[in-house]
């Protein structure tokens, strides 16, 4: 049980960080470097439990990776480089682990078992298994869950509509194209975060996307080459910091390298049309969109958001929810659905604990609406990630601003994202480690 008495931001949050690198980026690096030919060097990428679960996977499967100072070596040896597993993969906690898994697996020549923790049992596995059978891949789910079976095939390339705004889900089609028998096309629902085709197309796949049209087409006939990867910072852990200076009387801080991809970038966006005192230094570096984020404490308007402005900040809803209980009106979110089907069921749990510090949030079937002009007392002094780790640090921000003597209940969670935000928070706070 973390006591968040002892962080109370007296003095508001002042200087200038890093966060650590990319989550979703490192992810696709790690995997794409496994199935590609050669040596890929991968810096500043992330170290949470979730890219962990997937560089212990892909260990699993036969990929040699060595890891140095300043960088991750991953020596791929193509699709045929992977291995049947000796024993089952264990997800644990990361659905994009999971879901990604299954598209670089579809068209292997083994099969392999996979299995979570009980948050991944929970999350849905048909929205994946569903469109890759399209492509031929033979899947055995437990009525849609965890633990499942997938056995390689050979793919034969089709055209696939997408029926959730997902990038896992997305990503895994993509990677299992690059194995099927001619071109793929694929639908989106929604734009989603691109950062597997950017990457693969630096490898030299053969992909092309068209953002009218929202398609990307794949072909298996390109070739990946190992490449050197310098992953930014990740904007869904910068956010935190964003949102805790903006709300907390006397902040003004700076974070360094952000990842600043446009499909990742709506929370900007939204702190700037909330009224946020924000500035942001573009990088002129190759590769994905990367700067510098600067904010000051703001006096915030409240917002509606609607279906088509929630994938560009899926994971940093939690936050928008604290965000408009600061906010001088009314907020509204909708078209949010998606939140009921992450680490915990985000629509409630967010409902849930932010009540219990006297915030009046309703939650709504798909989104909430919560008015940042009534605070009521403290409800309840106890709050709690339910293991979901952007519950968790959501929650620790929340806190900043309170006297009572708050606690939280399963703070481990934040590891999966973030292992060192604690220390980050700390600095910020200027309070001694
Ligand atoms: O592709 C990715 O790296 C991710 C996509 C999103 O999930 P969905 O694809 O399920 O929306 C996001 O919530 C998750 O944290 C990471
Ligand atoms: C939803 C998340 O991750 P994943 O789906 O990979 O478990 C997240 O990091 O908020």
């Amino acid at each position: 049980m973390l006591n968040l008495q002892k962080l109370q931001a007296v003095n508001g949050l002042q200087g200038q960080i890093q966060v650590p690198g990319d989550k979703s980026i490192t992810h696709r690096a790690l995997m794409i470097g496994a199935v590609a030919q050669g040596t890929t060097i991968l810096r500043n990428f992330a170290t949470g439990e979730d890219c962990q679960t997937t560089s212990k996977a892909l260990k699993d499967l036969g990929v040699h990776m060595e890891q140095n100072q300043q960088a991750l070596i991953i020596h791929g040896q193509g699709f045929a480089g992977l291995r049947q597993p000796f024993h089952t993969l264990q997800m644990n906690n990361s659905g994009t682990t999971t879901r990604l898994l299954l598209g670089l697996l579809a068209g292997s020549n083994f099969k392999a078992r996979l299995n979570g923790d009980d948050s991944l049992k929970r999350r849905p596995m048909a929205r994946v298994s569903q469109p890759l059978a399209q492509l031929g891949a033979d899947i055995t789910t437990n009525q849609g869950y965890l633990p499942l079976v997938i056995e390689g095939q050979s793919l034969k390339s089709t055209t696939i509509q997408l029926k959730v705004a997902s990038a896992q889900v997305k990503s895994a089609i993509i990677l299992a194209a690059l194995q099927a028998q001619g071109t793929t096309k694929i639908q989106e629902l929604l734009p989603t975060r691109n950062h597997t085709e950017l990457m693969l197309q630096q490898f030299g796949a053969n992909l092309v996307t068209d953002a009218t049209n929202q398609t990307i087409t794949v072909d298996s006939t390109g070739t990946l080459v190992g490449q050197p990867i310098n992953v930014p910072g990740d904007i869904s852990s910068a956010a935190f910091f964003l949102v805790a200076a903006a709300i907390t009387p006397h902040s003004k801080i700076t974070i360094k390298n952000v990842g600043l991809n446009p499909t990742r970038t709506k929370i900007l966006t939204v702190l700037k049309q909330m009224g946020a005192r924000i500035a942001i230094t573009p990088h002129t570096a190759p590769g994905e969109p990367r700067g510098d984020v600067s904010i000051q404490t703001s006096h915030l308007q409240p917002i509606q958001l609607t279906e088509s402005d929630i994938p560009a900040l899926i994971d940093e809803l939690p936050l928008l929810a604290l965000l408009a209980a600061h906010a001088d009106g009314v907020s509204q979110i909708n078209g949010a659905q998606e939140l009921r089907f992450k680490e915990s069921d985000r629509l409630k749990t967010v409902a849930q604990e932010l009540q219990k510090l006297g915030v009046v949030i309703q939650e709504l079937p798909d989104g909430w609406i919560i008015d940042g002009t009534k605070k009521k007392h403290i409800q309840d002094v106890h709050l709690d990630s339910h293991g979901d780790h952007r519950i968790g640090m959501m929650l620790i921000i929340a806190a900043l601003n309170s006297d009572a003597p708050l606690t939280l209940n399963n703070e481990a969670a934040i590891a999966i994202s973030y292992p060192r935000f604690l220390t980050t928070l700390k600095k910020l706070l200027g309070a001694r480690l």
